[in-house]
């Protein structure tokens, strides 16, 4: 039997390799890409920069993987200042140090062993390079357009899981923690700083599920508890097959904010890397969440913030904040 996974496992294998039928060149309009395929194209901007193939698969399926995207000297950088603020010889302001909840109570050892996670570094310039590369916002521009934003930074440094499946990332839509619009202006691109695959908890995709709406999110039922704000789908079952996004050192996917994701167990000893950032078009605007299934979300972040900043922000506010300008101009968020 055929199945829906194999069939993707073809598709992602045939990105890799030029157009076919038709070429970049050629053929790069949007009219033309959606008469090629009979579907109307929502999630891309008309551009020369994706094949028509890649325009499609992303449309179709809400990723699409860039082999080989970042160079192993750059990761190899990003890599040795993330060991530098580990062992706490950089200082970032703003810098959100996360450990995994198993170890959230013991002692702190300046050594990578106690970080799960940075976030919010865009005050470090070395980090920073990420969200700048040419060749990453050359993709990025082709989702958001030419004004874009970096939203959110990552380093994700996923431990050993400890034994009770805490090193998890439960099934959730990165929507859920933006207060802004719209969602088809707004890409992800993470990078797998070594190659990732099943056994150290690779990212899992269910393809086509940006097509869904933003579903309710709260904390999973999990035994061995679940890590601050790691929100996942409420009631999770879902019908969409899923996909174990093998990637190799360098690649990169991107990634809409509906697609629904996670990631494994980290089943190796090693602590699994990836470095990622949310964009979105400057362009975007802010929403009031109240009454929305975000509130829950909007309330926590606020929390932190008064507890850990003393700052009595608004949702949006928090955002606006961290917001950093990479490309054009800052038009509205
Ligand atoms: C598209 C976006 C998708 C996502 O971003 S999903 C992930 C979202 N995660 C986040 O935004 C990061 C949240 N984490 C944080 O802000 C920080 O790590 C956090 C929880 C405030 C802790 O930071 P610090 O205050 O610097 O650390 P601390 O050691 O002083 O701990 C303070 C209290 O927090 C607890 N804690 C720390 N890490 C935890 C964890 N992983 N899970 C659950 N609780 C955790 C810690 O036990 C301590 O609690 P208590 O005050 O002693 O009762
Ligand atoms: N009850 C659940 N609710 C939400 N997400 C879940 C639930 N159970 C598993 N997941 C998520 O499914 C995704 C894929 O997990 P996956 O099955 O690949 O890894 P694993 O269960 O850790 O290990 P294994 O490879 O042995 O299955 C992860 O994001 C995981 O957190
Ligand atoms: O495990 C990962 O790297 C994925 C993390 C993720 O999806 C997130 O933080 O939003
Ligand atoms: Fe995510
Ligand atoms: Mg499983």
């Amino acid at each position: 039997m055929f199945r829906a996974t194999d069939r993707l496992k073809v598709l992602l294998h045939h990105l890799d390799r030029p157009p076919a039928a038709v070429t970049a060149s050629s053929c790069t309009s949007a009219q033309a890409v959606s008469a090629h395929y009979r579907v109307p194209l929502r999630y891309t901007l008309d551009n020369d920069h994706l094949s028509p193939e890649q325009r499609h698969f992303y449309e179709e399926n809400g990723f699409l993987l860039i082999k080989n995207l970042v160079s192993a000297e750059d990761i190899d950088r990003f890599r040795e200042e993330f060991e530098r603020i580990c062992r706490r010889e950089v200082q970032v302001p703003g810098l959100v140090v996360m450990r995994d909840v198993t170890i959230a109570k013991s002692e702190f050892v300046p050594d990578q062993r106690a970080v799960s996670k940075l976030q919010d570094f865009q005050e470090d310039p070395e980090l920073f390079r990420y969200c700048k590369l040419p060749q990453i916002l050359k993709y990025v521009e082709c989702f958001t357009g030419p004004n874009i934003m970096a939203m959110h930074t990552m380093l994700i440094n996923k431990p050993p899981d400890a034994g009770k499946k805490t090193s998890r990332h439960p099934m959730h839509q990165d929507l859920h923690y933006f207060p802004f619009r719209p969602a088809d202006r707004i890409v992800c691109a993470w990078t797998a700083m070594e190659n990732v695959d099943r056994n150290n908890g690779c990212l899992v995709v269910q393809p086509g599920t940006h097509k869904e709406t933003l579903k309710e999110h709260d904390y999973p039922e999990w035994e061995g508890g679940v890590n601050k704000m790691y929100h996942g789908i409420r009631d999770y079952r879902s019908h969409h097959p899923r996909l174990h996004l093998v990637m190799e050192k360098g690649d990169t996917v991107f990634f809409h904010p509906l697609l629904i994701h996670g990631s494994g167990m980290n089943k190796t000893q090693g602590f699994r890397k990836a470095i990622s950032c949310h964009y979105a078009s400057a362009d975007c605007y802010y929403i009031d969440v109240t009454g929305t299934t975000q509130e829950n979300i909007g309330n926590e972040i606020k929390e932190l913030a008064l507890q850990k900043y003393d700052l009595d922000i608004k949702f949006q506010e928090s955002w606006a904040l961290r917001a950093c300008l990479v490309q054009g101009e800052r038009t509205s968020l």
